[in-house]
């Protein structure tokens, strides 16, 4: 795969993404699994409310139901919930249902938007008894107002600074009780003293087809969308485990549908429209494909390093790393090696092409899809 001309129909969003060099913001691709602020907007309308309307996840929510009703017995609020995770799985989601179960207002915040402890100490010196205070993307708050969420969370209270320079004095604040729900993809980064804080930490895992179809069934009815199950199956297998692709391809199908049939998703309206939206039957779309192809067709299966391979593809090292790879490690297609990137046996298979006799190709990740080598 060589660099794109911005004529070229990159994902059927003709040019949307595609950068003045013919390269694509990695953002911009249907299986992204994050999302912008548009998205997040109609992403909104179809977030489940309650936990009973939440499909998937079983252990998360069961855990988590056992948490918040234990905590209405008691009269108390609920010990802090650490929801972690891959984008686009729930995390959200799961914080505004864990504020509607509780009927408590939700403050909502992101790490990124706490760059002082002052803001902090602003939010928290706001909050009303039993209030949600959800923190987003936890782990990029800023060091100084993470050790003032230690203290705020662990004995209600906060010291705020008066006054600059020696003169300055800490006047402790006493806070109603809050719970902090926050959310992460990266439980990783977090330091240990802050994650201790949380009594509760609910993992998120990539959904399985079974639930995927659920979640499009519900988001289906919410977007007055008609669609038989096979249509909606065929949506699920594409969409990598998770619900934001799943209902962004569902929007997708329904607009291929409304223009070019009768407005039904169905399971030929599914295959045409993610054909033309370049999402194949296993969810890869044209960059993890280019990566495969290149891999097998020019370097043998390789392996062969990680710049090399990115030159041949036309993109970035960092854009074949942080975007294709993760997906192609995770589902076996692409194995990470001390001596670069190889193509495994599923590779081959999937791109219809058989291995030059003399290889093999790996079948197994060498490594844990985070780069450690095992
Ligand atoms: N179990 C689920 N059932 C129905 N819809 C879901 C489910 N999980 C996620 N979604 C939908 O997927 C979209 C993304 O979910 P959400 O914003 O909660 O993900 P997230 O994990 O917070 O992502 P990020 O890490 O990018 O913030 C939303 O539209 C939400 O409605």
């Amino acid at each position: 795969m060589t660099g794109r001309s911005p004529d070229d129909p990159f994902l059927g969003e003709r040019a949307e993404g595609v950068l003045d060099d013919g390269s694509y913001e990695a953002t911009a691709r249907v299986v992204d699994a994050g999302s912008d602020a548009d998205e997040r907007t109609v992403e909104a309308a179809l977030r489940p409310r309650r936990l009973a309307e939440f499909p998937g996840q079983p252990r998360v929510r069961d855990q988590l139901s056992l948490v918040l009703e234990a905590a209405r017995r008691r009269d108390a609020v609920p010990d802090h919930i650490l929801l972690s995770g891959p984008p686009g799985l729930g995390k959200t989601t799961l914080a505004m249902i864990v504020a509607a179960e509780l009927e408590r207002p939700i403050r909502v915040t992101s790490g990124p938007a706490i760059q002082h402890a002052g803001d902090l100490a602003a939010i928290l010196s706001s909050l009303a008894e039993g209030e949600v205070l959800f923190l987003d993307e936890i782990h990029r708050m800023a060091r100084a107002a993470e050790e003032m969420l230690y203290l705020a969370m662990e004995d209600f209270r906060v010291d705020v600074i008066v006054g600059k320079g020696p003169g300055a004095t800490a006047i402790p604040l006493e806070l109603p009780p809050f719970t902090v729900v926050g959310a992460t993809t990266r439980s990783g980064l977090l330091p240990a003293p802050l994650r201790d804080r949380f009594g509760f930490t609910g993992h998120l895992d990539y959904y399985n087809a079974v639930d995927l179809a659920a979640i499009l069934t519900r988001s289906a009815r919410l977007l007055a969308v008609e669609a038989t199950d096979d249509g909606l199956a065929e949506i699920a297998g594409r969409s990598r485990g998770t619900p934001r692709i799943a209902n962004r391809l569902l929007r997708r199908v329904r607009d291929y549908a409304q223009v070019h049939g009768q407005g039904v998703v169905d399971r030929a309206a599914a295959q045409a429209a993610l054909e033309l939206f370049d999402v194949d039957g296993l969810g890869l779309d044209r960059l993890d494909r280019g990566v495969l192809e290149a891999l097998c067709k020019r370097f043998g299966g390789g392996p062969v390093g990680l710049s090399t391979l990115a030159v041949a593809v036309g993109e970035e090292a960092d854009t074949v790393e942080t975007v294709a790879e993760p997906y192609l490690v995770r589902e076996g297609f692409l194995v990470r090696t001390p001596r670069g990137r190889a193509a495994s046996a599923l590779a081959w298979e999937h791109l219809g092409l058989t291995p030059p006799s003399g290889t093999s190709a790996p079948t197994l990740p060498l490594d844990d899809g985070e780069g450690r080598f095992g």
